[in-house]
Order: C-alpha cells, then structure tokens, then sequence
C-alpha cells in the first residue's frame, strides 16, 4: 500500500470507524508498553482489532494488543489504542502516527499518551510517574520527522511550533489530581528523549542523555506528539519509570522487556485512576455527554 496516506484516505478510516459506533470521542488514550489495561477501564466498549481497521498498521510488540477501542470514561466519550507503533518495528514513520490523524479526524480534543521508559534522573526509582514537560527528539535530529514531505495545510501549518507541545494546564491538572489520590511519593515531571531503539541504549548514551537534560529515555510517544500538536490537538503524556536506565560501568543491572511489563502491571492500577480522573475534568467545545 502506499507510505503516504492523504488527508481523504485517513477521512475514509475515520468515517468507517464512525459508521460503527456512536461513540463520538473527545479524548483519545495512547497506551504504552503493558499499560494496555487502561483501555479496559472503558465502559460499553466499541472495539476494533488494527488488523480489521483498512490501513491501520499492526501492533508486533508483545505487551500491546493491537485494538482501538471506543467507549466511556466516568459517561465521557473516549477512544483507546490498546497498542501502538514503533520506529523499531520498522514502520515509516508517518505509518506510527496515522492514528494521530485518525483521533483528529473522529473529532478528539486532547491526546492523552503514556508510555513506560527508563529512569535517567536519578531521584527517579522504579514505579515513579512522571509528567512529561517537555521532549528530546533525537531520531528528528536526523531528519527522521512525521513531519517531513509535502506538508497539507489543511492538517496544520508547515513549520509547527513545538516550545508548547505539553499542555501546562494539564499538566498541573495531572499534578493536583496525583497528590488528591496520594500518589505524591512517585509522582515526578521531566523531560523524554526518544530514541529509535530497538536496541537499549548503552552507559555512555545514558550519561551523554542525562548531560542533555532528559530526565527518561524511550522508543516512542515524542513522533505522535507532534503530529498531534501539528493539527492542533492538545497533548498530556506521561512516562511510567519501568527500571533506572544504566549510567555505571561497574552496574549488573541489565535492561529488560519482561522487566517494562512487569512495572506495568504493578503501578496500572494507579495509572488508570490518575488517568481516568484527568478525563472527567478536562473540559471540552463538544460537551456532548
Ligand atoms: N533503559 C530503558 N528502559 C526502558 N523501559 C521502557 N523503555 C521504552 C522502550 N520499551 C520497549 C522495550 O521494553 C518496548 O516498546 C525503555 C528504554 O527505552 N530504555
């Protein structure tokens, strides 16, 4: 099939999801590696498999399951994707974040994005939270950007600002509604780098990161934030601290993906409530529930 989908094959999409449920979506939820439960939380659920939706890429990573799934939050309209996609899995760039447009397309507001990365701070502990402030585009550096090619107005303009990406107020927003439910003691914010992968990064690339000012290093996320950002959705996303990346030479530890999955399901739980609390107070134009 063709790399590069135009605006009316991603409306096609769009309008073949919307014939079949009546959900009308103000909030999408991008679930990370083994955060996937999240989508679950959703009340009369609507659910597509990627392999069904026509031109939808397919979820090969263990951990994602490969579904977008309509539904409600607390009676607000949402939709999920239970699995997402990676550089490492070999897609173009512009394949990972067609559901961006998709979203933009069904009507979503607000992206809301999670992923689980590796701990560069090091006041960060495994299972901390972190609000995402801000990103480190480190394959966009070498031109690798969604971005890239014939730009289509009608998405957004060609030269998108990016100093704005992580919406402040929903970030404080995630910040009160964290310390409401107590979660204080592993609730941090810093910046994301994303790296292709999927290799895990080496000590010298984890300490030459930290000297750039990341604070979690990851395969994901910072690529369908801006093509969110590019069509004028508003973006919260968060990191879940799935282990301390390696900075000593002298350390045993050893990053792994059993590891990531692991974290996941232990903090999901709190994940979903800061989450799904979030979805019932962010406010919406199309106040339709
Ligand atoms: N040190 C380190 N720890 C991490 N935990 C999760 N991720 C994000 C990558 N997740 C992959 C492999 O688990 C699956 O998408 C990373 C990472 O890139 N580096």
């Amino acid at each position: 099939t063709r790399e590069r989908l135009t605006l009316s094959d991603c409306k096609a999409i769009a309008d073949w999801l919307l014939a079949q449920t009546d959900v009308r979506p103000a909030v999408g939820i991008v679930c990370g590696s083994g955060l996937g439960g999240l989508a679950d939380m959703l009340k009369d659920q609507v659910a597509f498999n990627y392999k069904d939706i026509p031109s939808f890429p397919q979820s090969t990573v263990h951990g994602h399951a490969g579904r977008l799934v309509f539904g409600t939050l607390k009676g607000r309209p949402c939709v999920c994707m239970q699995g997402r996609f990676h550089l490492y899995e070999g897609y173009p760039i512009q394949k990972i974040t067609l559901p961006m447009r998709i979203f933009k397309l069904l009507g979503v507001e607000t992206v809301m994005l999670t992923n689980a990365a590796g701990g560069l701070n090091q006041d960060f502990k495994v299972g901390d939270i972190m609000i995402i402030k801000d990103h480190l585009n480190m394959p966009g550096f070498a031109g690798n950007n969604p971005l890239s090619g014939p730009n289509d107005e009608r998405f957004g303009v060609r030269f998108p600002c990016m100093s704005d990406a992580y919406d402040r107020d929903l970030q404080q927003m995630a910040m009160d509604v964290g310390q409401e439910l107590g979660y204080g003691d592993f609730l941090k914010e810093g910046v994301y780098c994303v790296l292709g992968g999927p290799s895990f990064e080496t000590i010298a690339e984890c300490r030459m990161l930290h000297k750039l000012g990341a604070d979690a290093v990851g395969m994901s996320t910072v690529h369908e934030v801006i093509v969110a950002r590019h069509c004028g959705m508003r973006v919260f996303a968060l990191s879940l601290i799935t282990n301390q990346a390696v900075m000593d030479y002298d350390s045993e530890e050893k990053a792994n993906h059993e590891e990531v999955l692991q974290t996941g399901k232990q903090r999901a739980e709190q994940l979903e409530r800061l989450v799904s609390t979030m979805v019932t107070r962010i406010e919406h134009n199309n106040n339709n529930y």
